[in-house]
């Protein structure tokens, strides 16, 4: 994967982003506590039928296990992250970073749990580690194909509201990647269909704390298009359908609008996010 490739996709933020430290972007939730690798999945897996292929499963990673890897992140990519593509870090082939290793190795446990099992070939090889400043986000895209069905997204940090968006039919292929218009700030018009100029109040610790334990984890806009929220901790699969006819993008935007258990709307703030991508590159033939 080269970095043109990347910018052709995703385009270059350079020039929309003016938070030019990227040693910020990761500067969070980090521990220094040298915490033993003993990674916790969950069993709880949610799906919505309506995008067939999509999993998340919301507490895949136990809080210690996401200190540990937000550290391993935060020291891999040190300063380095100015040499590619802003805000992005690659990694491919095995073996896998140490700090990372054991965490691939359950997602890939959990890709056999499944029925039928998955290929037990498909490990995981590469990895794209994502920051997010309050602001930034990633235009919907369908991941290139160079890379397996079967990806996964651990999150890491603070949580944010992923787009997940049916490919227009025009451009609904499986044979080369999609990249959507970038998605800015949530209009309220657009996303609740009633012009309002309440803007909701922001959501406080608890009860983010609440959507975190047992909250709505999809909220549907239209047929076609949900939005999902990515919690610390959470992995979300991406397969079939919802890996390449299903688009997924963030919003470049400072918070997110989303419901509580009360039904009540909130604004959720963002704060400096991480993600790191598990994928399987398909070897050249
Ligand atoms: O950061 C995320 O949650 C998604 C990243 C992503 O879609 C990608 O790297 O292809
Ligand atoms: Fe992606």
């Amino acid at each position: 994967m080269d970095r043109d490739e990347y910018r052709e996709l995703f385009g270059d933020d350079d020039d929309d982003d003016d938070n030019s430290d990227n040693d910020d972007l990761f500067d969070n939730g980090g521990s220094r506590d040298n915490i033993p690798a003993a990674p916790s999945s969950d069993a709880l897996v949610l799906r919505d039928p309506s995008v067939p292929g999509l999993a998340l499963l919301p507490h895949f990673i136990s809080p210690t296990d996401q200190a540990r890897v937000s550290f391993g992140l935060h020291e891999h990519v040190g300063g380095s992250l100015t040499a590619g593509v802003r805000n992005q870090s690659m990694h491919f082939g095995l073996p896998l970073p140490p700090w990372i290793a054991d965490i691939a190795a359950s997602i890939h446990a959990h890709f056999q749990s499944l029925d039928p099992p998955r290929d037990p070939a498909h490990l995981f090889d590469q990895l794209i580690m994502n920051g997010y400043a309050p602001g930034d986000g990633i235009v919907p895209h369908v991941d290139l194909v160079r890379f397996a069905d079967g990806v996964a997204v651990l999150s890491l940090d603070a949580p944010l509201v992923m787009d997940v968006t049916r490919v227009p039919p025009g451009d609904q292929q499986a044979e080369r990647a999609y990249a959507g218009e970038r998605l800015g700030p949530v209009d309220s018009v657009e996303l609740f269909g009633t012009k309002t100029d309440d803007v909701p109040p922001v959501a406080t610790d608890d009860e983010i704390a609440e959507l975190v334990a047992a909250g709505p984890w999809t909220h549907w806009v239209t047929h076609d298009w949900a939005r999902v929220l990515l919690v610390p901790g959470s992995l979300l699969v991406l397969e079939g359908d919802a890996r390449w006819r299903w688009a997924h993008g963030i919003r470049f935007a400072t918070e997110d609008w989303w419901p509580m258990l009360s039904g009540e709307w909130r604004l959720v703030p963002r704060r400096p996010r991480s993600s790191i991508t598990f994928r399987k590159l398909i070897p050249d033939e």
